[in-house]
């Protein structure tokens, strides 16, 4: 399971905490002490941080090393996508082990071409880290591009599921993920990328563990579910949010154990 840490203004609120870098500080704290090392991925939402300022971007760090040093894998959800020259820069901040914000991690966007995000791949090639590029996100208003036809008859999205299987090679769980939305539904799309599928939209947008049974089928073993607010929603108490992040795991636990697929 990974869990989202997003920090939503309406969450600190509900938390009894101010709209503050200090009430962020506090929120973020919880966070690890509740389910550092107990999920198998964090993923802080950068936005949240980035919207307080510079004294956000500094909870945000302190956040990241804290979870990679209780045992999660830190998946920073930063969806970056550039010209490749700058996404060599983002490579640089979030990818390079030597960065202050390095991460195992990234979602990127690839709708610049799937080829202005190279350097990130490069760079997550020689640090060991990885990339979860947005493929079949779970806003509806996604099929608009995502679904839209390139030059060679292909949808969109299934050009970046292409690029990502040619990037894993032979792998089975290659470091070239794709985010595909649980709320999609079915889909026409091979998902087959020989890498890991992050599945946000649990909870809060109305995807379960039936809705990813339905659209995942044969490549379930590679499925990352990611809820943010349904787990959040439990706080601010440890316990309480311990207990919500076990019963969100518990409910894919049957579907994605080995043989649970069929
Ligand atoms: O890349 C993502 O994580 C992502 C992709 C996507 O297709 N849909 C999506 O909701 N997300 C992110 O996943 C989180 C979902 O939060 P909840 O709806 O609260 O669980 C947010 O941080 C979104 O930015």
């Amino acid at each position: 399971m990974c869990v989202g840490l997003d920090p939503h203004a309406s969450l600190l609120a509900d938390w009894g905490l101010d709209d503050t870098p200090g009430g962020l500080e506090r929120f973020a704290g919880t966070f690890v002490e509740a389910l550092g090392g107990r999920v198998a991925v964090a993923k802080p939402q950068s936005a949240f941080f980035e919207r307080h300022g510079s004294a956000g971007i500094a909870v945000l760090e302190r956040a990241v090393a804290d979870l990679r040093a209780a045992g999660c894998l830190v998946l920073l959800d930063v969806k970056r996508g550039d010209i490749g020259s700058t996404s060599q820069a983002y490579a640089d901040a979030y990818l390079d082990q030597g960065s202050p914000l390095a991460v195992d991690a990234v979602t990127a966007s690839p709708f610049l071409g799937t080829g202005s995000l190279e350097p990130m791949v490069a760079t997550a090639r020689r640090h060991g880290a990885g990339l979860l590029v947005l493929a079949l996100t779970s806003n509806p208003e996604a099929p608009q591009v995502q679904a839209a036809r390139t030059t060679d008859g292909a949808s969109v999205a299934g050009a970046v599921l292409d690029w990502l299987r040619g990037l894993n090679g032979d792998e089975t769980y290659g470091s070239f993920g794709a985010v595909v939305g649980a709320t999609i539904g079915e889909t026409a799309e091979d998902l087959a990328v020989g890498g890991p599928l992050l599945v946000p939209g649990v909870g809060a947008q109305g995807g379960t563990a039936e809705s990813v049974r339905r659209t995942f089928g044969a490549v379930l073993p590679h499925v990352l579910p990611s809820s943010s607010r349904e787990v959040l929603g439990a706080g601010p108490g440890v316990a309480a949010l311990r207990d919500a992040a076990d019963r969100a795991t518990d409910a894919f636990r049957d579907l994605l154990a080995p043989g649970g697929a069929q």
